[in-house]
């Protein structure tokens, strides 16, 4: 691929867009506060220099305190002013990364999300690209800012004795050696530590998601195996972490305050021989052992940097995972052609093998099959949730792969048997970014028979189906579905046992529903209910992974075993009714 061994700092300045002036800005300034910081250290030599030779007055006084003072003022104004960039910056950036992240995963194949686990998915947006925000705001500015001080002091010391600054750096070329171990440790136990959290964030969210099951079945959240071994494993990777890291950590802050033990023996002894003067001993016995600590917090960077990059691969693998992308416009007719389709989830079996169907413009279709035949995955692959991996899908002629993307979304209605509520109003649920007016979303409310209801809510459509949600009925929400697909008006139509949650009280409320929503369009439904079944202009059966009968209801009758006897069995159970016998039920 293209982009394998982008450099992780370009790519994020890449993924900036703009803001890279800001943070551009950001590191100028840092640059420039840390270029103060000699100054302090300038006017200090200067004074002690001035002791030395007697000549050191009131004025001089005034003088280097001025200069330390305006020294030390320009580095913390210069860093504020870094700070204030770099986070405008970096915050800007962070909301372009997470627009760019999800506008990619909605391009991206189902099926390759679906690979991933929701707590990993939940890791990227919010931890890893969290962690992109430290390393602008902060790690960048600052690291320019602690590098540039020493090095600025380094060449001042230079200037002075050469011999002796270039001793001073032999605690910090140690220092470096045992960072660069902790920081080679620390990106291998890094990538199992972000693991660790995208797991125990899949489990957080199983734990919730399942804490009705929890109660239900009494099962306590110890019983929740895979909850407590993710917290167990994730305490395992940073106890291991803690371990490696302390011994080097503790070294490097050791051995980086350990210049005096070089300084002191070597600038006495050059001080005792006369080769250099009082000053310059104190210079370096003072300033050339202690101006290295400020090097310090870089430590601090390194394994932070290491959590960075880490990140910025996490984000970089998702952006990299290809899209659906191109096309050309949605066909004027809605005819759809399934061509010797096969289908497979993992590459290995086949779900759905050599399936054919031909639909008109305005039919519609009814599927059935035994469960898990392959019904729900057949109707995904004209949406393209999933690439077939044989064959050819074709709409109004045009392969659905030639069509735009985010068009042929557009022009596909697809009600599934879990209907998904957002948290936002039921106004908000019902529109689902169509720029409909009011009427016209109640129109389509009482087309799907849920109006009514919505307008007895005391808020009515305003209602937020956060704290709702609970007290909404399967039907209703399904009703609200429904009302979501008749606004969004597209010409094609897919069904997923939408019926699936109507009860005898509401099934006729579904039903009208539903017919309201079918009116003019090209329409497929998978349905178990058969009473639905007979309403559509044919019905295909697929069975054994295959498409095995298609035709009209009499037709389908005739040439189905499965069909002919799926049908006696609901005409059967439809005439049954239960009485109450001594408290047992019996079959009239
Ligand atoms: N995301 C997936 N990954 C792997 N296998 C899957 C996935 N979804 C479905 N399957 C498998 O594909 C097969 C067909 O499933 P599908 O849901 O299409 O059947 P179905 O006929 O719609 O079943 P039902 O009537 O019970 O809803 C099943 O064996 C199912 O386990």
């Amino acid at each position: 691929m293209k982009n394998n061994k982008q450099n992780p700092i370009s790519l994020l300045m890449k993924w900036s867009g703009k803001n890279k002036v800001y943070l551009f800005a950001a590191v100028l300034s840092s640059f420039l506060s840390g270029l103060c910081t000699i100054i302090p250290y300038y006017g200090i030599y200067r004074l002690i220099e001035a002791v030395y030779m007697n000549t050191c007055t009131a004025e001089t006084l005034v003088h280097y305190g001025v200069i330390i003072t305006v020294g030390i003022a320009g580095r913390f104004m210069l860093f504020g002013i870094s700070g204030i960039l770099s986070h405008r910056g970096a915050y800007n950036a962070l909301f372009r990364v997470r627009c760019m992240v999800s506008e990619h995963m909605a391009k991206m194949p189902l099926g390759v999300l679906n690979e991933r686990n929701t707590g990993e998915i939940k890791t990227i947006l919010n931890e890893n690209i969290e962690k992109l925000e430290l390393f602008l705001a902060h790690n960048l500015p600052e690291f320019i800012f602690y590098i540039t001080g020493p090095i600025a002091i380094f060449i001042y010391l230079c200037t002075i004795n050469l011999p002796l600054a270039l001793m001073s750096l032999v605690p910090m070329v140690l220092a470096f050696v045992i960072m660069g171990v902790m920081f080679s440790n620390a990106s291998s136990l890094m990538d199992k530590g972000n693991k660790a959290i995208a797991s125990l964030n899949a489990a957080v969210i199983e734990y919730i998601g399942g804490m009705k099951l929890v109660k239900a079945y009494n099962m306590g959240s110890s019983s929740f195996k895979k909850y407590s071994k993710a917290v167990s494993d994730e305490h395992e990777v940073w106890t291991i972490m803690s371990k490696k890291m302390g011994p080097p950590y503790a070294s490097f802050v050791v051995i980086l305050e350990c210049g005096i033990l070089f300084m002191v023996p070597m600038g006495g002894f050059w001080f005792l021989k006369g080769s250099i003067s009082a000053s310059v001993f104190i210079l370096f016995a003072f300033v050339g052992s202690l101006y290295l600590t400020e090097i310090r917090p870089l430590q601090e960077l390194g394994s932070s940097f290491a959590q960075v990059l880490n990140a910025v691969h996490q984000v970089d693998k998702i952006l990299k995972e290809p899209i659906f992308s191109g096309g050309s416009s949605f066909p004027k007719k809605h005819n759809i052609e399934i061509r010797n389709v096969s289908f497979s989830y993992d590459g290995e079996t086949d779900v759905l093998q050599n399936c054919s169907i031909e639909i008109a413009d305005g039919e519609s279709l009814a599927v059935v099959g035994p469960s898990g035949a392959g019904k729900t995955s057949l109707v995904q692959l004209i949406a393209r949730f999933y690439d077939v991996t044989k064959g050819d899908i074709f709409i109004g002629g045009k392969n659905i792969k030639d069509i735009d993307y985010e068009e042929l979304l557009q022009k596909i209605s697809i009600v599934f048997q879990k209907s998904f509520l957002t948290r936002g109003s039921v106004l908000e649920n019902i529109r689902m970014g169509e720029k409909a007016s009011i009427e016209e979303v109640r129109e389509a409310a009482r087309k799907a028979q849920i109006d009514d209801f919505i307008m007895s809510l005391p808020i009515g459509y305003d209602t937020l189906v956060g704290s709702y949600g609970s007290r909404f009925s399967g039907g209703e929400k399904q009703r609200i579905a429904i009302a979501r697909a008749i606004l969004k008006n597209a010409p094609i139509l897919i069904l997923d046992e939408a019926t699936s949650a109507a009860d005898p009280e509401n099934q006729a409320e579904i039903d009208m529903a539903i017919k309201n929503l079918c009116k003019g369009k090209t329409v497929i439904i998978i349905a178990h209910r058969l009473s639905i079944v007979k309403d559509c202009h044919r019905v295909a059966i697929v069975d054994n992974h295959t498409v095995s009968s298609i035709g009209t209801h009499d037709e389908v009758l005739k040439n189905s075993e499965y069909y002919s006897k799926a049908w006696k069995d609901y005409n059967a159970a439809r005439n049954i009714s239960y009485t109450m016998k001594g408290g047992k039920a019996h079959a009239n």
